[in-house]
């Protein structure tokens, strides 16, 4: 497998809340999160450069990696950890100005073509999804469950790699056996009865990943 081309994460991401405000930034980061991404869905760049800035700064102050979904060139204006992309988003983002402002990239991937076509870009992570059914985004594809996730992580051998979609607290052991190294979470935390209880459980469990 090749080695990426883009500057590279620590080969486990831990725990990798996906969410879609500061406030939660805030929160997560507060509580020893040190992966995350801010997902806010399809605003114009004016409206959430101010979001995004107040997030690249917690997420400084904090030591954290923070991954800004989508909005690549308001990523690269204010220098963030790194850029999340899906495949659609890579037909129109320009992945080299990402590379050349240093920036770390991490790729969607639903089976093995996606696979294949983010490899050839040289993320710094490959994202696999859904794992399980979720509520969270409506998905055109089926769940890819536990048994591909594993051959996937198999394949990609020591590449860095984050598994998401539909993963329950219940879940994340099977899911850590695979042999994956980052766990992405919406519902698990955002959706909690207590969200902070659900924190501290997924970070003993998955950890808040490598230096
Ligand atoms: C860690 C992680 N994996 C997958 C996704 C999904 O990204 P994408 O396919 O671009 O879909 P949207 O999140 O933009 O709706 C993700 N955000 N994070
Ligand atoms: C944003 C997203 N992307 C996915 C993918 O498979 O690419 S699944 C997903 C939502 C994950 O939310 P939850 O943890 O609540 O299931
Ligand atoms: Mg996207």
């Amino acid at each position: 497998m090749n080695k990426p081309a883009f500057p590279t994460v620590p080969q486990r991401l831990g725990l990798y809340p996906v969410v879609d405000s500061v406030e939660w930034i805030e929160r997560l980061l507060g509580a020893g999160v040190r992966t995350i991404q801010l997902r806010i869905k399809d605003k114009h760049d004016d409206d959430v450069e101010g979001d995004i800035v107040a997030a690249i700064k917690l997420s400084q102050q904090y030591q954290a990696r923070l991954f800004i979904n989508d909005y690549w060139r308001l990523a690269i204006k204010h220098r963030a950890y790194g850029v999340h992309l899906g495949q659609e988003d890579m037909d129109v983002a320009n992945l080299d100005a990402i590379r050349d402002a240093g920036l770390r990239l991490g790729l969607s991937t639903h089976d093995n073509m996606e696979m294949d076509r983010a490899l050839m870009a040289r993320p710094s992570y490959i994202a696999l999804g859904h794992v399980f059914p979720t509520n969270t985004k409506q998905m055109p594809s089926a769940p890819q469950g536990l048994a591909q996730l594993a051959a996937h992580i198999k394949t990609l051998g020591d590449y860095p790699t984050v598994a998401i979609g539909g993963i329950s607290i219940e879940r994340v052991p099977s899911v850590l056996k695979t042999g994956v190294g980052g766990v992405a979470v919406v519902s698990a935390i955002t959706q909690a009865a207590d969200w902070r209880a659900a924190t501290v459980q997924l970070l003993e469990l998955v950890g808040a990943g490598d230096e």
